[in-house]
């Protein structure tokens, strides 16, 4: 793989080669991976900006945002509204969709972004991220002058025309799929630009390491228990084999793990807040993870079906996840459907 591919050529070949995407697709995903690097150049001003610490702020789903957070959101948004190609965006820290304003040029992608992940994480120096899913408004509706509505935003996973992620640790890395496999770039910082560094990413089928938090244990469905009760019975266990684990409480940052060398990632349905499906979110977390997984020969699941097969209702909509190694995810899925099985019997 050669050194010298920038993430422009990458995207050019996408379209003029492959016929993958979009001329208008591929200035979009220029316009993310810009603000991108907006973003991990405030992340690196740490204490030198006004970046850490809390916003004094809450978002729609009650959590307190971090300065981080907001400032996140406002280079998306900026950088995407006179981007163009965008119809309207949706983010975990707003509560309802932003349309384009006229003013700006209209197109018809719509853009979902958890601007940054792992919000605990940012004032400790661990690694965060941004994660985002691009969608086509659909234009089977009757009254096409109709505006774009957060319906719009409704549908499932498998409809993502490009989903990506971008970790700000040691290394900035932008991860991306337009439905050909896996690509990653490395930020040069003194070039000032995006260099392919891994193409046609695989996720290994098996692995010995997962990644679930712990402390949340007792609140775990029994399949769940199932699973990880036999990974720490180790190789005296039904298993046969020793399991390592690793949590970081950034999912971009596990989930990075994950494309690197495997592994298996977990956040469930648990029984403190038994109404919600899960703590994280369909539209812009589990999507695109799930796709990117997918891309790379993995699998993702919300333990009974395929996480972009799950039909959304809500924009801010919630999930269980568990993604990662291809084997691990259907052992935990399967155990889902046992129990599911021996509970109807019952
Ligand atoms: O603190 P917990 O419960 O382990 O949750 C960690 C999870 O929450 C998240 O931080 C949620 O993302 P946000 O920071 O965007 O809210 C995931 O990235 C991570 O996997
Ligand atoms: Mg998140
Ligand atoms: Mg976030």
């Amino acid at each position: 793989m050669s050194n010298s591919i920038s993430l422009t050529r990458y995207l050019v070949e996408q379209q003029r080669t492959k016929g993958r995407i979009t001329p208008e697709l591929r200035l979009l995903l220029e316009v993310v991976a810009r603000a991108c690097k907006r973003i991990s150049i405030s992340v690196n001003k740490g204490a030198l900006g006004d970046i850490l610490g809390s916003a004094d702020s809450e978002n729609v789903q009650g959590e307190v945002q971090k300065k981080l957070d907001v400032i996140a959101n406002e280079v998306l948004i900026e950088a995407n509204e006179w981007g163009g190609h965008l119809a309207a965006m949706a983010s975990e820290e707003m509560d309802t969709i932003y349309v384009v304003p006229n003013r700006f040029p209209q197109g018809e992608y719509l853009l979902m972004f958890d601007p940054l992940d792992g919000s605990s994480n940012i004032d400790v120096n661990v690694s965060i991220g941004t994660i985002f899913s691009v969608l086509k408004k659909q234009n089977d509706r009757t009254d096409a002058i109709e505006p774009v509505s957060e319906q719009d935003f409704l549908q499932p996973g498998n409809q993502q025309v490009a989903a990506g992620y971008c970790v700000y640790g040691p290394q900035t890395t932008l991860v991306l799929t337009v439905g050909d496999g896996v690509a990653m770039f490395t930020l040069d910082r003194e070039q000032g630009s995006w260099m392919l560094t891994a193409d046609q990413v695989r996720i290994p089928e098996d692995t010995k390491e997962f990644a679930i938090n712990m402390s949340n244990m007792r609140h775990w469905d029994a399949p769940v228990r199932r699973y990880i009760d036999e990974c720490l019975a180790g190789k005296e266990g039904p298993r046969g084999k020793d399991f390592n684990m690793r949590w970081i409480a950034s999912m971009v940052a596990d989930v990075h793990r994950i494309m690197t060398r495997g592994g298996v990632f977990m956040y469930p349905w648990d029984k403190r807040e038994p109404d919600k499906p899960g703590k994280l979110r369909l539209m812009y977390e589990a999507n695109p993870m799930g796709w990117l997984v997918e891309q790379a020969g993995g699998a993702a699941t919300n333990g009974r079906q395929r996480i972009l097969d799950v039909e959304p209702t809500k924009l801010h909509q919630r999930v269980s996840v568990i993604l990662g190694s291809r084997n691990e995810v259907e052992r935990v899925t399967q155990y889902h459907l046992e129990a599911d099985s021996a509970a109807s019997k019952a």
